[in-house]
C-alpha cells in the first residue's frame, strides 16, 4: 500500500515548551508537523498565527504543513509563505475566488491544499481538483482539537480518491481530525495518505512511539 505521511498536529503540543515538542517531533517517524490557524471568523477559536510558524520554523527543517481556518485567506498568503510554511491549505468554505487563491499560493513558492468541512461535499472540489498538491477532509468539525471522529469521513475519502485518480495525477490526500489507531488503517486503506494527529500524539505517554505506531499501519 502507499507510503503513510503523519502529521503531528503543534494545536495539542505545550506551547510553553515549542521548542522541546519541536525537537521530539524532529526525532520522530513523522515527515509534516501540520500548523493549525484560527481566526475565531471562520471557526469559532481563536489559536496562533505567524509567531509560532516562524519559531517552529527555526527550530525544524521538516515540511510545515499549514492549515488556515480563517476567512478570506488570500489576504495572508504571502506572509505564511514568508514564515516557513510549505504547504498552504485553505478553507473551500472561506474562499470566495478559490481558484485564484490555489494560483496565488503557488506564485507564492508553496504547496496549494484545499480543506472542506463534514458538512461539504467532495464535488465542490471537481473543478479545481487538478490544481491542487494536496486535498483535506475534516473529519470532525474545524475548530477545536480532542473531538470524536465523524465516521461517515472514511466514505468521503474513498470519493475523494476516486476524484484525485481521475486526474492521474499525484496528489496528497489528507484526513483531519479524530484521528487514532482504530481508525487510521480504515482511512488509509479508502485512500488517505497523510493523517493529522494532535491529542491522539501528544496526550500519549510516549508520542514518538505513538506516530510510529500510525506510521507502521502503512
Ligand atoms: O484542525 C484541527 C481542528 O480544527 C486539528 O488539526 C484537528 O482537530 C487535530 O486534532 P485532534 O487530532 O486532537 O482531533
Amino acid at each position: 500500500m502507499e507510503k503513510l505521511i503523519i502529521a503531528p498536529s503543534i494545536l495539542a503540543a505545550d506551547f510553553a515548551n515549542l521548542a522541546q515538542e519541536t525537537n521530539m517531533l524532529n526525532e520522530s517517524a513523522a515527515a509534516w508537523i501540520h500548523i493549525d490557524v484560527m481566526d475565531g471568523v471562520f471557526v469559532p477559536n481563536i489559536s496562533f498565527g505567524f509567531p509560532v510558524l516562524e519559531a517552529v520554523r527555526k527550530h525544524t527543517t521538516k515540511f510545515l504543513d499549514c492549515h488556515l481556518m480563517i476567512e478570506k485567506p488570500e489576504r495572508y498568503i504571502a506572509q505564511f509563505a514568508a514564515s516557513g510554511a510549505n504547504m498552504i491549505t485553505v478553507h473551500a468554505e472561506a474562499c470566495p475566488h478559490l481558484h485564484r487563491t490555489i494560483q496565488q499560493i503557488k506564485s507564492e513558492g508553496c504547496l496549494a491544499g484545499v480543506a472542506i468541512n463534514p458538512g461539504t461535499p467532495v464535488s465542490i472540489l471537481e473543478d479545481v481538483i487538478g490544481d491542487l498538491d494536496l486535498a483535506l477532509i475534516m473529519s470532525v468539525n474545524p475548530g477545536f482539537g480532542g473531538q470524536k471522529f465523524i465516521s461517515n469521513a472514511i466514505q468521503k475519502t474513498a470519493k475523494l480518491k476516486a476524484l484525485i485518480d481521475s486526474t492521474g495525477k499525484d496528489i496528497y490526500l489528507e484526513i483531519d481530525g479524530g484521528v487514532n489507531q482504530v481508525n487510521a488503517g480504515a482511512l488509509h486503506h479508502a485512500g488517505a495518505n497523510v493523517l493529522v494527529a494532535g491529542s491522539f500524539v501528544f496526550a500519549s505517554a510516549d508520542p514518538k512511539a505513538t506516530i510510529q505506531e500510525l506510521v507502521s499501519l502503512a
